[in-house]
């Protein structure tokens, strides 16, 4: 991604944040799971796979009238089902071709790469009827839409509070020049030591909830609550985004500080109710480990090699929300990089 950055900086074009963010957790995920590179940077061959991921998500977050009237199911009114079906069949198409190619390689006895992958299909040699080459189809769609556009809106979210508040920028990029050794490499394993930058992403993920409605949840056996008594097999939406905003737990709640985190205990990883961009119990996003290596990776090399050039000035900045299962910027963040390090 560096290189790449590099490079368009020299030619003076702006990039999309976003995207490139897309593209990083893209083939971090492919490269974990079956060693391979999924996309390369250009803007094209990117966007192709970024478009259908976000119809997924959009698909199923979207209000259809076949959840309130489910006799209507065959009609698919609003075309949910069938733009459902395209982008599912599109992403399958892509795990199926990789997971394919990978047992040809099995077949001919050629070396193992000892990924994830590997591992899943061992697993399914050994219990076929459990587990089948279709579940791990299905489990690795269900990763690359889970853990690409999570990555990509919340990395959009953060560079974009980070050029609107150039002192924070500042403070990001002396700690990560702490952390770079003599070689001037950034590698992830130095990541786990900037604090500045983590409060940074929990002020984010706070401020601007990745999924503020979780995932919906079903319950399993009647539930009482205080007064409420839940009934079996009712959907539940949990409204993260508005306990991540309640002033009870917070200070000035719609104000980006990321010092609040510095001398506070919150986390995401303990069970602090207030504070849940990850959800919360069995169900809790599987991804978090990743998710935040990948944040602290990406945002650490966007700051640390480049400045920033927006289109515009700061104050013109648009921060306003696409409210769905995603709370995703109105409007793309395009900025020129222009080479620091
Ligand atoms: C900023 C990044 C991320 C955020 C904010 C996020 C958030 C979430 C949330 C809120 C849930 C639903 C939890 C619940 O309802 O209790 C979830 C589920 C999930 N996430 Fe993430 N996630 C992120 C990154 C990732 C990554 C990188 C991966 C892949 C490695 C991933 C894989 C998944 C999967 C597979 C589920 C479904 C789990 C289930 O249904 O049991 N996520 N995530």
């Amino acid at each position: 991604m560096v290189n790449f950055l590099r490079v368009s900086s020299r030619k003076k074009v702006a990039v999309n944040i976003g995207t490139m963010a897309f593209a990083v957790s893209l083939n971090t995920l492919s490269n974990t799971f079956y060693s391979k590179n999924m996309t390369s940077y250009e803007y094209d061959d990117i966007r192709e796979f970024q478009k259908v991921v976000e119809v997924a998500l959009e698909v199923q977050g979207q209000f259809n009238v076949t959840d309130l009237f489910p006799v209507l199911k065959w009609f698919d009114l609003q075309k949910v089902w069938r733009r459902a079906k395209v982008a599912f069949v599109w992403l399958e198409e892509k795990i199926e071709g990789c997971v394919n190619e990978r047992i040809k390689c099995r077949d001919l006895g050629m070396k193992r790469f000892g990924d994830v992958l590997d591992l899943m299909l061992d697993y399914s040699h050994d219990n076929e009827v459990e587990f089948s080459h279709e579940h791990i189809n299905t489990l690795l769609v269900d990763v690359l839409v889970a853990g690409t556009n999570t990555i990509t809106s919340t990395t959009t979210w953060i560079m974009s509070e980070l050029l609107l508040n150039p002192h924070m920028f500042t403070r990001v990029r002396e700690e990560v020049s702490e952390i770079v050794g003599e070689d001037g490499k950034l590698e992830e394993d130095k990541t786990f030591n900037l604090p500045y930058l983590h409060a940074v992403i929990k002020e984010t993920m706070r401020l601007q909830a990745g999924s503020p409605l979780l995932a919906p949840h079903i319950t399993q056996t009647e539930v009482k609550i205080k007064n409420y008594v839940i009934p079996r097999n009712t959907q539940l939406l949990v409204n993260a985004w508005a306990m991540s905003r309640d002033e009870r737990y917070w200070d000035k709640p719609t104000v980006f500080m990321p010092e609040r985190f510095l001398n506070n205990k919150v986390d995401y990883k303990e069970q602090n109710f207030e504070f849940l961009p990850f959800g919360s119990g069995r169900r809790k996003c599987p991804g978090m480990p990743l998710a935040e290596r990948m944040l602290s990776l990406i945002v650490a090399a966007f700051v640390y090699y480049f400045d920033w050039e927006l289109p515009y000035t700061r104050e013109e900045l648009d921060m306003s929300h696409i409210y769905g299962p995603a709370l995703l910027k109105a409007t793309p963040l395009i900025a020129t990089p222009i080479p620091f390090k």
